[in-house]
């Protein structure tokens, strides 16, 4: 009889890797030139501690928290990452009905595989949920204005602008496997035939959209001037930037390194954390994503300030081991793991969750507090 489990996010990634085939599954899961920050993304939740309380009166633990303007069940999102459809035919539609089922949020990428009408449409059909439309800094304003106009009319809530990308990262997987979008992959947003994206590497078409001349006096007022929604930046590590983002009158940044796909060498996105949180002085919202595959990784960031963590490659696994399903799956691991976390560490709601919850271990000395 077989006995397999899938328990933990883990076990979704090695689910997913007997599915993908070696082109898809580097393309996802790969970090540019040494993978040192994709690596260190993960690993570095490692030297902190749980500091838990004991016997306190955890029956009520409420795990819920708003954000963007609304409630979700936990404080995680899914990050915005195009391309889902290569992972499973269902694509980003499977994405946003498993995180409507689960009561969070979306990010969707400008290069998703389906429309931002169609993916909310699929996730309000199966119960509310809130998207936010990620964007890049573009060579054409014009398809710019049309994407952020389509995700206004949509009902998404904020403008996630990518400040890392004026160029992609050195990914040597994309190069020796010449990675193309495979045949029969759309990009509506983007107003791109499968044919135009095939005839184009991935860098090329990247490269043909984007703009490397952007700027925060150029990009963030023109942003303001077309939308009501929140605007937020994708892509800071710097308490120098979080202040430009706070002189710009930013909504809230996304302290993120591209999963380590963009500049390798970058600090882990936990450790980037603590300094971007300081320099909000509590004036502009911080989020964070990269490397989080645990609930104790998500309640590691919230106790170091950040208000939500995202996944990307978790979700993109998921889809590839079981659709909608896999999501959901993936989801509701990293819910109850969390939940369970804040109960073992005496926390009854997610506002209790503080510095005093961690421990750092450094060499050779008892747990020192933070
Ligand atoms: C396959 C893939 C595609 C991605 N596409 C986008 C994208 O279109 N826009 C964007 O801003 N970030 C994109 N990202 C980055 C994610 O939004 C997120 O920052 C990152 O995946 C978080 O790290 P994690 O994968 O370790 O959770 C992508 C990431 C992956 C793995
Ligand atoms: O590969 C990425 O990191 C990324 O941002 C992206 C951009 C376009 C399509 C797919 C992924």
């Amino acid at each position: 009889m077989s006995t397999e489990v899938v328990l933990s996010i883990e076990d979704i990634q090695n689910e997913a890797t007997k599915k993908l085939p070696r082109f898809k599954r580097e393309f996802f899961n790969s970090g540019s030139t040494a993978q040192v920050t994709v690596h260190e993304n993960s690993t570095a939740f490692a030297k902190y501690r749980l500091r838990p309380r004991v016997l306190k009166d955890v029956s009520k633990a409420d795990t819920s928290t708003s954000i963007l303007g609304g409630k979700i069940s936990f404080p995680l999102c899914v990050s915005p990452a195009g391309l889902q459809a290569m992972a499973h035919p269902d694509g980003e539609l499977a994405t946003s009905r498993a995180c409507a089922k689960r009561k969070i949020h979306m990010g969707v990428s400008s290069f998703a595989n389906y429309s931002v009408e169609e993916i909310i449409k699929a996730g309000n059909d199966t119960g509310p949920i809130t998207h936010v439309m990620q964007l890049y800094t573009m060579k054409d304003r014009g398809l710019q204005t049309r994407i952020i106009k389509r995700a206004e009319a949509a009902g998404c809530v904020a403008i996630f602008l990518t400040a890392d990308s004026p160029v992609l990262g050195v990914r040597y997987n994309e190069w020796r496997n010449d990675f193309r979008t495979p045949d029969g992959l759309a990009f509506p947003m983007l107003e791109r035939t499968s044919e135009m994206i095939m005839a184009q590497t991935h860098d090329d078409g990247f490269l043909s959209l984007t703009s490397d001349s952007h700027s925060w006096a150029d990009d963030i007022p023109w942003l303001r001037s077309q939308t009501k929604m929140e605007i937020w930046i994708k892509g800071v590590l710097t308490a120098e930037d979080v202040l430009l983002a706070r002189e710009y009158g930013c909504d809230g940044v996304v302290v993120s390194n591209h999963g380590g796909r963009q500049l390798d060498g970058t600090p882990a996105t936990i450790d980037a954390l603590p300094e971007c949180v300081a320099a909000a002085e509590g004036k502009i919202r911080i989020q964070v994503d990269g490397g989080i595959r645990t609930g104790q990784d998500i309640f590691k960031a919230i106790a170091l300030g950040a208000e939500c963590c995202w996944i990307g490659r978790p979700a993109i696994w998921a889809l590839a081991y079981d659709g909608q399903k896999g999501v959901k799956k993936a989801l509701d691991i990293l819910y109850d793991e969390f939940r369970r976390c804040m109960m073992l560490t005496g926390c009854k709601n997610v506002s209790e969750i503080s510095k005093a919850s961690l421990g750092i271990v450094r060499a050779d000395g008892p747990l020192a507090r933070l």
